[in-house]
């Protein structure tokens, strides 16, 4: 103990002393005084790196040394939150940060294979003082044993598991386990789905991922950011702390319904209208309906615009023919549109020609090619023609489409019409996905901002270029004031013999000093270096097109469990979605879907439901191409809860399995009746003296919850919060009543039950309760 003192001392004393120099060094960067936009530029960068190590460093002030491994050829490594060296002139390695490859058996080795091991110790720390150590001995003949170690570090990871719950998600880098450290450090590229149970450490096992990919490959990921998706707000702020525990900053985290920058999606609608937003032919509904915008005079009614040179007749041919052709182009709409255009100005232009130009008699046209081009530029002049040719092929704004779209729903049957109808209001989280296709159809015609900016850049290379010249001016002053005009030469090089002046205007342009995390957020066509995804069961198929699109790469770690499903909107199964072809156009990647095709291919090495479901949704984008990982431990649910939950679900599903608990506390749930105005008190009862308890409650029994804050916005810091089984995915509580569990469909009640770190309760309400219907 007195030497683990000695050295996690040691360690502090060197973290702290490069903070010191960490603070420093941004102070001096934050005081240099820049003259000119280069220098102002530089020293930002500076400032946001130097920050950016100093909250890193910051961050690995707590748990900073976790554990050490002995190796039997005499090597001793202490493995921490980040890596440390000595302040010597060899800079000796001092700690090892635990994604390092050399940190590696500390987290793999067993006495079967003991990697080079002699010994592991994990050292648990309070703030700076050493407070205990756990040994595993991994020769049990090694004659250096003193018969104090433990066999196994089971001991620390149930205190881990066992500690009072903070309504935040702890990272588990001490006890990062065999089968969890496997799927951590899997190589970046492809897809990567990890499935598992409830509690069997998917959201931790993503969390580490990322932080390990940023470690690995921090040059890309630090320029492409990594996304982690979430299914709600209050799950990314409970998951919201990890990252930066581990000293990683640049990662965005979002959920779907926050992916289309400039949209806060804040209007809520049922699961039914969301389930039909989410389907998979919606994005060939968005494509007909964005066709249907693209339109042509009735055969007969011709619009016919006022010209100085006479009336010119936009008919039903001339349209059908620049339509072929702007469609023929294969561009979204707003970009295909100069195309339409273009067609029409010179089929009037002809017809304006053929009509002064004509001989009387019968001869050639009077016009020559010159007279034409006159003409044809009047024409494309004309405001007439251009509002003529708006009204058939007007350019679109997402936006504004999808909410015309959905005012007026079409290509849907009437009932899934109906239920998507609706005129303005706020968007929902299941309109993003739709806003993104309809940007993708429509595409942004960004030709004024593009003219704009390069109207900008020619701006500054005039500017640069006078800059230019005035020192080249100077410079022939300059020597002809020379003695000695070879000798110094090399002393007047001006600015003109190192630069030109396209390049100097590109270094006066502003820089973007945000980070990627930050720029992405902003950017609907941003790509991801890497993309992990949260409680992937629940995407729909929409949604995943978005997530493709921000991923071309394809570089994603999905994790969920599709036991856990319980938005009917999700993913494209078509099973569940209703839609029996699923044979869309998958998007960028091209080729068929293949869902629901018997001879689809499954996934490598992988057998079982699961199988089918990640193949149904990943099949339009990689085929075949992905791999599956399991993780089989349940680390929060205790055994006698588990059984519980495992048995409520044996009633719908028989052939359930659940993941085996790794620990037990010896309390079987509870089963109670009372009445829903007494819920608070028994919660009040419950709530565990540190910690926190979650009352679990179909949405519309909410109302008659009393006295349990359910009204207010969800704090998951507060002792006792009111949930429905949807919001409580992926959370975690010590204590859980579950409430009216006969109200919840299977899914959402195998949720609810797997909450709990210590304590279930069940309640069934006694009095009659309000039917969903009149609770509204
Ligand atoms: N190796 C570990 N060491 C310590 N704690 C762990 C470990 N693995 C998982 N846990 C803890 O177990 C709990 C469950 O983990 P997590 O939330 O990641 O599970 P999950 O599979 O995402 O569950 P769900 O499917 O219910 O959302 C968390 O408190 C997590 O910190």
């Amino acid at each position: 103990m007195r030497q683990e003192q000695q050295f996690v001392s040691l360690a502090h004393e060197r973290l702290d002393q490069l903070r010191g120099e960490a603070e420093a060094a941004v102070r001096a960067t934050m005081a240099q005084v820049g003259t000119g936009r280069q220098a102002r530029m530089e020293r930002d960068i500076e400032v946001a790196e130097r920050s950016a190590s100093l909250a890193a460093l910051n961050a690995a002030d707590s748990g900073l040394c976790f554990g050490r491994v002995d190796r039997r050829d005499g090597v001793t490594h202490h493995i921490g939150r980040l890596g440390l060296r000595a302040d010597d002139a060899e800079r000796t390695p001092l700690l090892i940060d635990w994604r390092a490859p050399v940190a590696r058996p500390f987290y793999l080795a067993t006495g079967y294979e003991p990697m080079g091991l002699r010994r592991r110790r994990h050292i648990t720390t309070e703030g700076r003082t050493v407070t205990a150590l756990h040994d595993e001995i991994m020769d049990l003949r090694d004659p250096t044993r003193t018969g104090h170690e433990s066999h196994d570090a089971d001991e620390v990871l149930l205190a881990a598991l066992n500690s009072a719950r903070t309504g935040r998600m702890a990272d588990i880098v001490s006890t990062i386990q065999a089968e969890q450290d496997r799927i951590i450090r899997a190589p970046q590229h492809g897809v990567l789905v990890v499935e598992g149970g409830p509690g069997t450490g998917k959201t931790a096992v993503a969390l580490h991922r990322a932080a390990y990919l940023l470690y690995a490959h921090r040059e890309q990921l630090a320029k492409r950011a990594v996304l982690i998706v979430g299914p709600n707000p209050a799950f990314l702020g409970y998951i919201g702390e990890v990252l930066p525990s581990l000293g990683e900053t640049g990662v965005l985290l979002s959920t779907v319904g926050e992916l289309y920058p400039g949209i806060h999606a804040t209007g809520t609608e049922g699961p039914a209208a969301a389930a039909v937003k989410g389907r998979p032919e919606m994005a060939a509904v968005l494509a007909e309906a964005v066709r249907d915008r693209q339109r042509v005079p009735e055969k007969g009614e011709p619009i016919v615009i006022a010209h100085d040179d006479g009336e010119l007749v936009l008919d039903w041919d001339i349209a059908v023919e620049a339509r072929h052709k702007a469609r023929e182009t294969g561009l979204p709409h707003n970009l295909a549109r100069p195309y339409f255009a273009f067609r029409v100005i010179d089929d009037l232009t002809t017809q304006l020609a053929d009509r002064i130009g004509e001989d009387p008699y019968g001869g050639p046209n009077f016009l020559g090619p010159d007279d034409i081009a006159q003409l044809g530029k009047a024409v494309a002049a004309s405001a007439e023609v251009h509002s003529a040719i708006a009204s058939l092929w007007p350019p679109l704004d997402p936006q504004e489409f999808l909410a015309g779209y959905l005012a007026d729903p079409t290509h849907l049957d009437d009932a899934d019409a109906d239920l998507i109808r609706r005129s303005g209001g706020p968007w929902t989280p299941a309109d993003v996905p739709l806003l993104d296709e309809a940007a993708e159809l429509l595409g942004a015609d960004d030709s004024a901002a593009r003219a704009a900016a390069e109207a900008e850049r020619s701006r500054r290379i005039a500017y640069a270029q006078g800059v230019l010249d005035v020192s080249y001016a100077s410079r022939t002053y300059e020597f002809e004031d020379k003695e000695d005009v070879d000798a110094d030469a090399s002393e007047v090089l001006a600015a003109h013999d190192v630069i030109d002046a396209e390049r100097m205007a590109e270094r006066q342009e502003e820089a973007d000093h945000r980070s990627a995390a930050e720029r992405a957020a902003a950017d609907r066509t941003w790509a991801f270096g890497h993309i992990i995804v949260d409680e992937a069961q629940e995407l729909s198929a929409m949604a995943w097109r978005l997530l493709m699109r921000r991923c071309p790469t394809r570089s994603m770690t999905l994790v969920g469990d599709p036991a856990q499903t319980g938005d009917p909107a999700r993913t494209g199964d078509p099973a569940r979605t209703g839609d029996p072809a699923q044979a869309d156009d998958p998007g960028q990647t091209g080729g068929p879907a293949q869902a629901g095709d018997p001879a689809a291919p499954s996934a490598p090495g992988s057998e079982g439901e699961g199988v089918d479901f990640w193949q149904r949704i990943l099949a339009p984008y990689v085929e075949d191409r992905w791999r599956l990982a399991r993780l089989g431990v349940n680390y929060r649910t205790p055994a006698e809860i588990m059984d519980y939950a495992a048995e409520r679900r044996r009633r719908t599903d028989p052939h359930f399995t659940p993941p085996r608990s790794i620990r037990s506390t010896g309390t079987a749930p509870f089963e109670r009746t009372a009445d829903l105005a007494d819920v608070a008190d028994l919660a009040a009862a419950e709530v565990p003296e540190e910690g926190r308890l979650a009352v679990i409650a179909p949405r519309e029994l909410h109302g008659a919850l009393t006295g349990l804050g359910g009204d207010g916005p969800l704090d998951l810091s507060r002792p006792v919060v009111l949930l429905d089984p949807r919001q409580a995915k992926g959370l975690e509580f010590d204590t859980v009543l579950v409430v009216a569990p006969e109200r919840m469909p299977p899914n959402d009640l195998y949720v609810a039950l797997t909450r709990a770190t210590q304590r279930l309760g069940v309640v069934t309400p006694a009095s009659a309760t309000p039917s969903p219907a009149a609770a509204g």
